[in-house]
C-alpha cells in the first residue's frame, strides 16, 4: 500500500497555460438531486466549479434550479426529466458525475442506464451515492471507459458483496479487479484501488462526518479529472486535498462543513500549482 503524497498532488496540479479558455478545462455534467436531495447535487456542483472545471451543467429536478443558482450562478441547468435532451448533452461532455442525491426510483435507474449505454471512450465517469446503490443491482458489465466509483463502506458492501468487517485492502483489491474500475473506498482513512496499486489517503478527520462530504468529494474528482490528464493522479489528488483542507480547518473547528471545504479549494490548488 502506497501513501498519496503532497508531491504527487504538486505534480498533478499544474500552472494554467495562458493560452487557454473555459473549454480547455473541461465540460462536466453532474446528474442527481431529486426532490429530497437537492443539496447533494448543489454541493457536488459547487465543488466541481471551485475545483476549476471549465463548464458545468447540472441535470437535476427543476425544483432545485433556484437554490442552485442562488449559490452557484456559474452552473447551467437542465431538467433531468427531459431525458432525450440530457442524452444529447451527454455527448458533448468530457466528464460525467452521476449519483449525488439521485435517489433510486425509475427515473434514476433510467438515467444511469442511459449514461452507461452512451458513455464514450474519450469521456470519464464518476459514479457516486445513489448511482452506486443502483449499480449494485445491475447484472451487465461496465463499459470499457475510465470509470471511478466513490462508495462509502455500505455502498461498497452493496457493490462488492464484501461485508464492512471483511473490507480489507486485499479483499477490496480483488473486488476492484472484478469490477474493472478505479475504486475510492471512503472511510476514516480512505483507500483507493487501481488495476495495479493500492493507495492510502493519509488525511481525514471525524470533523468531516457531515452529510454532503462525499458529494463534495465526487464534485472535486469530477473537476480534477476534467482538467488533469492522468486519470489516477487526478483522483488521488482530489481525495488528498479534500481531507487535507478538512484537517487544516479542523484545527480550529469542531465540525467542518462541505461548503467550507469547497471555498478553500482554489487557494490550495493555487498553492500546489506554484513551483
Ligand atoms: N443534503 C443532501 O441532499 C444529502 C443527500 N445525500 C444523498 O443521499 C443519498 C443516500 O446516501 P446515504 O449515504 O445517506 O444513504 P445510504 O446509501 O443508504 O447509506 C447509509 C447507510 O449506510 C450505513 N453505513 C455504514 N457505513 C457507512 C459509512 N462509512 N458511511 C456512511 N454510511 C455508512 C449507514 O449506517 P448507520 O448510519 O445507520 O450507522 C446507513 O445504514 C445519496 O444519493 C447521497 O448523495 C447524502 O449525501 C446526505 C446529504
Ligand atoms: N471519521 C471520519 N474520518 C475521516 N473521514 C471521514 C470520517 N467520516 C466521514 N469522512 C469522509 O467524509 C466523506 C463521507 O462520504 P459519504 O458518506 O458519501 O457522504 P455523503 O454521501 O453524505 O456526501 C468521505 O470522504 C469520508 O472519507
Ligand atoms: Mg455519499
Amino acid at each position: 500500500m502506497q501513501s498519496i503524497t503532497a508531491e504527487l498532488v504538486h505534480q498533478t496540479i499544474i500552472r494554467r497555460p495562458a493560452e487557454s479558455h473555459k473549454g480547455t478545462y473541461g465540460r462536466l455534467m453532474l446528474i442527481g438531486g431529486n426532490q429530497n436531495y437537492g443539496g447533494a447535487i448543489i454541493m457536488a456542483a459547487t465543488a466541481a466549479v471551485l475545483s476549476g472545471a471549465g463548464l458545468v451543467t447540472v441535470a437535476t429536478d427543476a425544483s432545485n434550479f433556484t437554490s442552485l443558482h442562488a449559490q452557484l450562478p456559474e452552473a447551467m441547468v437542465v431538467d433531468y426529466h427531459q431525458t432525450e435532451f440530457v442524452s444529447q448533452l451527454l455527448k458533448t461532455m468530457d466528464v460525467i458525475v452521476i449519483g449525488p442525491g439521485l435517489g433510486t426510483d425509475q427515473l434514476a435507474t433510467h438515467l444511469l442506464s442511459t449514461v452507461l449505454a452512451h458513455v464514450q471512450a474519450n469521456q470519464r465517469l464518476v459514479i457516486d451515492g445513489s448511482a452506486l446503490t443502483l449499480l449494485a443491482t445491475r447484472q451487465q458489465p461496465l463499459p470499457a471507459v475510465p470509470i471511478v466509483v466513490t462508495p462509502h463502506q455500505m455502498e461498497w458492501q452493496r457493490l462488492s458483496g464484501l461485508k464492512i468487517a471483511d473490507q480489507t485492502p486485499t479483499a477490496n483489491h480483488l473486488a476492484q479487479q472484478r469490477l474493472g474500475v478505479t475504486a475510492v473506498v471512503k472511510a476514516h482513512h480512505t483507500t483507493i484501488y487501481t488495476d495495479d496499486r493500492v493507495w492510502f489517503n493519509p488525511g481525514g478527520t471525524p470533523a468531516m462526518a457531515t452529510g454532503g462530504m462525499g458529494d463534495t468529494l465526487a464534485g472535486m474528482i469530477g473537476g480534477f479529472t476534467a482538467q488533469f490528464k492522468d486519470f489516477t493522479n487526478a483522483i488521488l489528488s482530489a481525495v488528498y486535498l479534500h481531507s487535507e483542507i478538512a484537517d487544516d480547518l479542523a484545527q480550529s473547528r469542531y465540525v467542518v462543513l462541505p461548503h467550507q471545504i469547497s471555498a478553500e479549494i482554489p487557494k490550495y490548488m493555487h498553492r500546489y500549482s506554484l513551483n
